[in-house]
């Protein structure tokens, strides 16, 4: 059975745990899906690209062991981060058809089983991190997901300020790169730090738009002002995506990037304004669609931008 066939008109979920796998024994091929899903690995594997942008922008050494550590122990944080936030919100995944046929509330996995992943995944990483990295990165890496798992995640169900709370966390893996490399933090962990900081508005009000209902339903609050307020959110996308530009290019300022980094943290942060102004002007799935995918270009390619500029400055 498949989500879209019981979900209503509105996009909301009919009832929690309604999405049996045929399979009552799933083999371990399945198994093996289901523990991914849990690590959500499309977020984590963009998280990590940050990471080695902090990591090689600071001038870090491409030592194998050092790589591997610093990889390995924040992907397994990365990972527990996902796991613990579906152990604690598998009760508003299951009202919501974008997330109701996630392992939890569609009754792949038990909770017990996410909760140990995560605690494992969790404990793993920052043994790995302590061992192979450093304590700051560790420590770093350990306070961003509590800060995920512990404050904007049951902050979600009080008040859309949490989404300016998860933005924090969201913007530290750029910084773990940078404390891994180096060992201490300084200002161009900060310009990062700001660019992932400001990126994550426009990224989290289009899709926050997109999903208004299934969150309302769920008793959600992403949108700002509860959503009551028409055309508001796309303005506020419009104010970070507009200061994202200017702190983009500090990082020049700072000797990490030059021209190159120049022309397309420029032209693609005016295309990411202007996708936040046409859906400022017009809020509609349409324009909020195209924000969140001009938000997925703009990060990675102004990421590799920049390391590509700061590869030739440190030589
Ligand atoms: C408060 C901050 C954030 C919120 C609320 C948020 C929320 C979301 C949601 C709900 C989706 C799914 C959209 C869909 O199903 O159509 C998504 C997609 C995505 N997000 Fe974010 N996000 C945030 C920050 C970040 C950060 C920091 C990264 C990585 C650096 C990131 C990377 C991605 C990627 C790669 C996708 C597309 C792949 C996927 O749908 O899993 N996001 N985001
Ligand atoms: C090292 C480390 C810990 C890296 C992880 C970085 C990180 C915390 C990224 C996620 C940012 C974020 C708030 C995503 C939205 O989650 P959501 O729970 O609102 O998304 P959902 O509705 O799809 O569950």
């Amino acid at each position: 059975m498949s989500v879209g066939e019981v979900g209503t008109a509105d996009g909301t979920a009919m009832a929690p745990h309604v999405f049996p796998r045929e399979d009552a024994a799933p083999g371990l091929l399945v198994r093996l899906a289901d523990y991914r899903e849990l690590a959500k690995p499309r977020i984590a594997l963009m998280a990590l690209i940050t990471v080695a942008v902090g990591y090689f922008v600071a001038g870090g050494a491409a030592e194998p062991w050092r790589l591997l550590a610093t990889f390995a122990g924040i992907g397994l944080i990365a990972a527990a981060s996902g796991a613990l936030n579906q152990w604690l919100e598998s009760d508003t995944d299951a009202l919501m058809l974008r997330t109701a046929d996630r392992p939890l509330p569609a009754g792949r996995l038990s909770s017990n089983s996410a909760l140990l992943f995560g605690v494992f995944c969790a404990v793993g990483g920052t043994v790995w991190l302590l061992a192979g990295v450093n304590l700051l990165t560790a420590a770093l890496a350990v306070a961003t997901l509590l800060l995920y798992v512990f404050v904007y995640t049951p902050l979600k169900r009080v008040s859309s300020a949490s989404t300016a709370i998860g933005a924090i966390p969201g913007a530290l893996p750029p910084v773990l790169g940078w404390t891994a490399a180096t060992g201490e933090l300084s200002s161009g962990a900060l310009v990062l730090f700001g660019i992932l900081f400001l990126w994550q508005f426009p990224h989290f009000l289009a899709i926050a738009w997109l999903y208004r209902r299934q969150y309302e339903s769920a008793g959600l609050k992403l949108l700002p002002g509860g959503g009551i307020i028409d055309g508001m959110t796309g303005w506020i996308a419009v104010v970070y995506a507009v200061l994202l530009i200017p702190t983009s290019l500090l990082a020049i300022s700072l000797g990490l990037g030059g021209v190159g980094y120049a022309i397309v943290a420029g032209v693609l942060g005016a295309g990411y304004a202007v996708c936040s102004v046409a859906f400022a002007l017009s809020e509609s799935t349409k324009t909020a669609r195209r924000l969140l995918w001009a938000s997925l270009v703009y990060l990675p390619t102004v990421l590799i931008a920049l390391t590509i500029d700061a590869f030739g400055v440190y030589g």
